[in-house]
């Protein structure tokens, strides 16, 4: 029996047709009705399934190297397999930073030996997310790792010059920055959204134009530069209007939401479980709409997790003293299923436009975001739509238990993922 030899049958090809998928030594083959096994595969029953390109995260925290009781490469890679992940994007916020070739080419590796799903590394921007220097972009992007994204994620690039070497750096190998958008000067001390429920609590607020102005001027140097910005998790309507205008000015912006700012507000704060603080923090029904707007539009190209372990050392604690950041790769599709596709915003082949195609393309990995057709790499996710599910945090992969989602029922269940023909889960288990 070959491993990596499948015949999945009767899938509704990314919500369409029904067809049979043919997979040989981790390519597909063949696609269509009645197809016979390859030699030495196994045949999978997929009636009732939806087969997806594998998700691509372009947001992804791993906390290894340094924080390897929140998260590991391989547990998280676990956690993104069962989300019907095949790649993810890990952020540079580690310990120590990854800022150099050595630390890239190490989580790299890391990802390489877990084999659940393609780690690809961001490189930091400044060394130690400082925002002093700049970090050694090139060794980055030339080294094992092949670095395209470069992040002071957690951080914002705050100084304007610093962003706009950056942004002129990478034009060199077609890079992106991908940029925390956060103007420290008007967040200092900020524990939540600054609006009604701010006031309430008496803590102190996190103002939408904080992100506003840096996502304005960070468009505006992108094009003046000519290079490419990527605009991590957009929390908020007017962040939605300034990049509709500067993509009708042809200008190379891209840019993610989070799921939980697709369906979480700042009441949350009201239960002072630090569960629900995270950065930028969850803002008004108001934003929610837009945002939703935006994505089903493509004004938002993309859904990214920001999957952000923390142990409880760093979580459970009063709200003021909590790391901010929450849990997202398992429960990523069933919120964009719950908040897009259930109301009518996207059909699957959007799903497969926003967390696969289109995030595939902006990271530059080839081999994934492709629809099943013969010699395509066999990275494929397996989708029950009908199927629904409890979250119950102590069933999550990751090592950390920060899921807002605990006790939620949410629609759609992965059932299998592909990654180059070999199954890392199966009947909605991990295989290793
Ligand atoms: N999103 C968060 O609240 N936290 C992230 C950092 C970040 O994405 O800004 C983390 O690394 O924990
Ligand atoms: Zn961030
Ligand atoms: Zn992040």
């Amino acid at each position: 029996m070959n491993v990596n030899s499948w015949l999945i049958q009767n899938a509704s090809i990314v919500g369409r047709e029904t067809a049979d998928i043919a997979i040989e030594n981790g390519v597909v083959t063949e696609v269509g009705t009645g197809l016979t096994a390859p030699e030495g595969a196994r045949v999978l029953d997929a009636t009732g399934l939806i087969a997806l390109p594998g998700l691509v995260d372009l947001h992804t925290h791993l906390r290894e190297p340094g924080r390897e009781d929140a998260e590991t490469v391989e547990s998280g890679s676990r956690a993104a397999a069962l989300g019907g992940y095949t790649a993810v994007c890990a952020m540079a916020n580690t310990s120590p930073v990854a800022d150099t070739a050595g630390v890239v080419e190490q989580v790299w590796r890391l990802g390489r030996d877990a084999g659940l799903v393609d780690v690809q590394p961001i490189g930091a921007v400044t060394v130690g997310l400082k925002g002093e220097h700049m970090a050694e972009l090139g060794a980055m992007a030339d080294s094992a790792a092949n670095v395209r994204i470069f992040s002071d994620d957690g951080f914002c690039v705050a100084d304007p010059k610093m962003m706009r070497r950056a942004l002129e750096y990478v034009k060199a190998f077609d890079g992106v920055i991908a940029q925390h958008a956060e103007e420290p000067a008007l967040t200092a001390g900020a524990q939540m959204h600054e609006g009604e429920f701010s006031s309430q609590l008496g803590l102190a607020g996190w103002p939408a134009v904080a992100e506003e102005a840096i996502i304005a001027r960070d468009c505006l140097l992108t094009g003046h530069v000519g290079s490419r910005l990527h605009v991590c998790h957009v929390s908020t309507a007017g962040s939605v209007e300034i990049l509709r205008w500067a993509k009708s000015k042809g200008w190379r912006v891209t840019a993610e939401v989070c799921p939980h700012h697709l369906l979480l507000t700042d009441e949350r704060a009201t239960t002072y479980d630090p569960v629900n603080k995270v950065n930028p923090p969850l803002r008004t029904d108001t934003d929610i709409e837009a945002l939703r707007a935006g994505l089903a539009e493509g004004v938002i190209d993309v859904v990214a997790t920001d999957h952000a372990p923390h142990s409880s050392e760093d979580k459970d604690c009063e709200w003021a003293a909590a790391r901010p950041g929450m849990l997202g790769l398992q429960t990523a599709l069933s919120i964009v299923v719950k908040t897009m596709v259930e109301p009518g915003l996207l059909d699957w082949d959007g799903v497969a436009e926003r967390m696969s195609r289109r995030p595939a393309r902006i990271a530059g990995l080839d081999g994934h975001g492709l629809d099943p057709a013969p010699g395509v790499p066999a990275n494929l996710t397996l989708i029950d739509p009908a199927a629904s599910w409890t979250v119950v945090p102590n069933e999550l992969a990751s090592l950390s238990r920060n899921t807002p989602y605990a006790q939620m029922t949410f629609p759609a269940t992965v059932r299998a993922t592909f990654l180059r023909g070999e199954a890392t889960v199966l009947e909605g288990k991990a295989q290793k």
